[in-house]
């Protein structure tokens, strides 16, 4: 072990730990709940510097991210998903369709900053320890890199949703993002009003979140019921 580059590990303070879980707890998708307001550039930083310190398969660090203030640029970005909600829509019947139409599930346009984060395969050269035996390894770590930003960003009253009703090549085409590179989502970022105290699918009648000890098993896995 060499010592000298190692750090205290002990359990967080009271305090800290429960900050750590309030940010946990209290994270929520927000689609509606944005204000105008811009983000400080300081702000910005600890969040994207959050999400670049996320785990990565080989520490291959795949992630880029794009930041879309522009407004026409968004504009576009939101006809993409207009598109793909609506085909999206047509994929449930009946009274789940009709709920899934009242569902507002972006704010692409209202949130003041979009940030596309893109995974970059080649970014570690063609052999990656850890991916060997699996390539979606580098999309993974980008989306660990997307949960510390959502994280972070609570922690600053900043406000995430993610987006991910698009075709990837209408987004990619209105980037400009080159065929190599992986999307991996669309986030929504801004000051927030207020947050959903629970999930605003189970709010709103969508789907409730699982029994914990349902999901839990020892040693085998076994079927639900
Ligand atoms: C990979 C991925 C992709 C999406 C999402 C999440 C994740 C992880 N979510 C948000 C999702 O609906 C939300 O996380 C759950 O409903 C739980 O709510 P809270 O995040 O706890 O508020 C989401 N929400 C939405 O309104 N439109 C979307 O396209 C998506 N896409």
């Amino acid at each position: 072990m060499q010592t000298e580059a190692l750090m205290e590990a002990g359990a967080f303070s009271d305090e800290e730990r429960a900050a750590v879980y309030r940010a946990i707890m209290t994270r929520r998708d927000v689609r509606d709940e944005f204000l105008p307001d811009e983000i400080e550039d300081e702000a910005l930083w600890r969040i994207l510097t959050a999400a670049h310190h996320a785990p990565s398969v080989g520490f291959m660090q795949p992630w880029n991210f794009i930041l879309v203030r522009d407004e026409a640029r968004k504009k576009q970005v939101w006809q993409a998903f207009a598109k793909a909600n609506d085909e999206a829509a047509s994929m449930f019947e009946g009274e789940k369709a009709a709920l899934y139409r009242s569902l507002k599930l972006e704010g692409i346009l209202k949130a003041p900053l979009g940030i596309c984060v893109t995974c970059d395969p080649d970014r570690a050269g063609p052999v990656v320890l850890g991916r060997t035996h699996n390539p979606r390894m580098d999309s993974y770590s980008t989306v660990c890199a997307i949960q510390n930003l959502w994280l972070a960003a609570r922690a600053e009253g900043i406000g995430v949703g993610w987006v991910s009703i698009f075709h990837e090549a209408d987004l990619r085409a209105v980037l400009g993002i080159p065929d190599r590179i992986e999307i991996v989502g669309w986030l929504c970022l801004g000051k927030v009003k207020a947050l959903y105290g629970e999930p605003e699918l189970q709010v709103k009648g969508w789907r409730k979140r699982l029994a914990l000890e349902e999901l839990v098993f020892e040693e085998r896995w076994k079927a639900p019921g």
